[in-house]
């Protein structure tokens, strides 16, 4: 049995941990899946080198309503997948390499672990290790509903489909959510025929109401959007895969596809790591339970030199969310006596679907139910009322601000459209520094006429109070 100053599971977030303040300690680094973990090689970085491509590919079709005549002659598939694979795959060999062979200090396991005790990991290979301090940072995974024909070839998940030989004709996407939606986009950009099907009865529905009622008819826009049915079954048939869904009415419905992609949730990696066995707090969903400081908690007490991070403990399954939380356990970890707290103010995420999505804070429904006791201003503003958007010809991006009227406290903002992602972002600097409504419409310059003006119309048009000294 091999003794460690600090155990670490999972490569992704987990590998950021060890940092130079463990030179002179010994350090076991655990992952059973491709070193780096989920953003690295099947999540966040792979889906948007996709995402850009599709994008210009998609703009073909935008241009000829502003009278450009820009023809979609095809995407090269291959060439797309292994740039892509090319770039990120030596990075993540790279990584292992570093760790593996170059570290003196670093023990890397490339295999699963699971807890035996407190301090205590068993590896798949039957290797015993314990260690002074443990990090856990085992992810997520995709859940698979246990179907009839879930396990045919043609059908994926996100770790395999972007890995196809060849762009398929046909894909049927299952699910409503982030994944789903992006990968609808992508194929649908590079030329599939694409239907996505969604078991509740809109798309995005974790969304403020108003931006999963426009994606719904937006998305349904582009490709085909079936709601209100659920994945059945999946059959081989002639050529290719017939995917069964039932409707909430009862009703059947076949799609026939060379490929399905299964987005349907996932799932916080505790099950396969043995957590129960040692009493850790778990919520309703397995994710493991944290203080403010990251360490894990039994009976509602924090478990001396045990942390955890990224999509085994939160709830938002979001890399900015997994970095930040690893800051602060690295900070913890190093610093017992001076603990930090993570913080969880204005939390934002953007879905990189067509058109984009962007969230921040509340939406309308949750700042209506967190604050019964507050007067809320709600504004829309439409792409369209901007003059970049006169120059887009844009008829369906918005923004949507939440605040409270009195204060100009902004509470949530909500943006669908092109580059919704970069547009939130004054929004969010906003909330994380106290910043009003009317501080940020009227404080800083806004660029005439940059899309940006469609934030600072929103923002005027909230009709917050005004407060003395508020910037003219
Ligand atoms: C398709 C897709 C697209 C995404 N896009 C975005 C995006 O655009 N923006 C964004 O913010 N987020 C995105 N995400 C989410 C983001 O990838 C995750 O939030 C983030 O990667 C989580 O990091 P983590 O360190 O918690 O886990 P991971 O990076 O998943 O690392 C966990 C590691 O632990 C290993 N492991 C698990 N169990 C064990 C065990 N018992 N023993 C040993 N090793 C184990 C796994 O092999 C894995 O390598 C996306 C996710 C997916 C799937
Ligand atoms: N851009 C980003 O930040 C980004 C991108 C991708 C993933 N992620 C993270 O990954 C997480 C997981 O993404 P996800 O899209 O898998 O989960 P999700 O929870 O967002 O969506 C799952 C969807 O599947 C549907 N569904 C479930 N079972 C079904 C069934 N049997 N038949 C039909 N539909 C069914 C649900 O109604 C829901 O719409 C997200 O919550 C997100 O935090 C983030």
């Amino acid at each position: 049995m091999t003794h460690y100053d600090l155990a670490i599971i999972g490569s992704g977030s987990g590998n950021s941990v060890i940092t130079g303040y463990w030179d002179d300690k010994k350090v076991a680094l655990i992952d059973g899946g491709i070193f780096g973990g989920t953003c690295l090689n099947v999540g966040c970085i792979p889906t948007k080198m996709y995402v850009y491509p599709a994008q210009l590919a998609a703009s073909a079709a935008e241009a000829k309503k502003l009278g450009v005549d820009l023809e979609f002659k095809g995407a090269d598939w291959v060439g797309i997948r292994d740039r892509i694979f090319g770039r990120i795959d030596a990075i993540s060999e790279g990584g292992r390499r570093y760790r593996d062979l170059e570290l003196e200090n670093v023990d890397l396991y490339s295999e699963y672990a699971t807890f035996t005790g407190e301090k205590e990991l068993t590896m798949a290979s039957g290797a015993v290790i314990t260690a002074d301090n443990i990090v856990v940072a085992s992810g997520s995974r995709a859940v698979l509903p246990q179907v009839r024909g879930i396990d045919l070839p043609g059908v994926h998940t996100s770790d395999t489909i972007m890995r196809l030989d060849e762009l398929p004709e046909r894909i049927v996407i299952v699910g409503g959510g982030y994944i789903a939606s992006e990968f609808a986009a992508v194929f649908s950009g590079l030329g599939s025929s694409v239907t996505q099907v969604n078991r509740s009865g809109a798309l995005m529905r974790h969304q403020d109401a108003d931006i999963s009622t426009a994606f719904t008819k937006a998305a349904a826009a582009r490709w085909n959007v079936e709601l209100n049915s659920h994945l059945t079954g999946i059959r081989t048939a002639d050529r290719g895969l017939v995917v069964e869904f039932e409707g909430t009415d009862g009703k059947k419905l076949e799609l026939v596809a060379d490929v399905v992609l299964v987005a349907a949730g996932r799932v916080p990696n505790t099950d396969t790591l043995g957590v129960a066995g040692i009493g850790l707090d778990q919520r309703e969903d397995g994710t493991l339970l944290v203080d403010e400081y990251q360490r894990l908690l039994r009976g509602g007490e924090p478990v001396p030199g045990m942390f955890a991070m990224g999509d085994v403990a939160n709830l938002e399954q979001l890399k900015h969310v997994a970095n930040r939380e690893t800051r602060v356990v690295v900070h913890n970890l190093e610093n017992p006596s001076d603990l930090r707290p993570m913080d969880r103010r204005a939390v934002a995420a953007a879905v990189f679907t067509n058109p984009q999505i962007a969230t921040v804070g509340l939406s309308e429904a949750e700042a209506r139910f967190a604050h019964p006791e507050r007067e809320l201003a709600v504004a829309i503003q439409e792409y369209g009322s901007t003059a970049y958007g006169w120059a887009m010809d844009d008829t369906e991006g918005f923004v949507k601000i939440v605040a409270d009227k009195h204060t100009g406290e902004i509470l949530g903002g909500h943006i669908m459209g092109h580059e919704a992602s970069l547009l939130i972002q004054p929004l969010i600097q906003a909330m994380v520094n106290g910043t009003t409504v009317a501080q940020l419409a009227r404080g800083p310059y806004w660029i005439h006429p940059a899309l940006t003006e469609v934030v600072e119309n929103a923002l005027l048009s909230l009709g917050v109070d005004p407060q003395a000294g508020d910037p003219l």
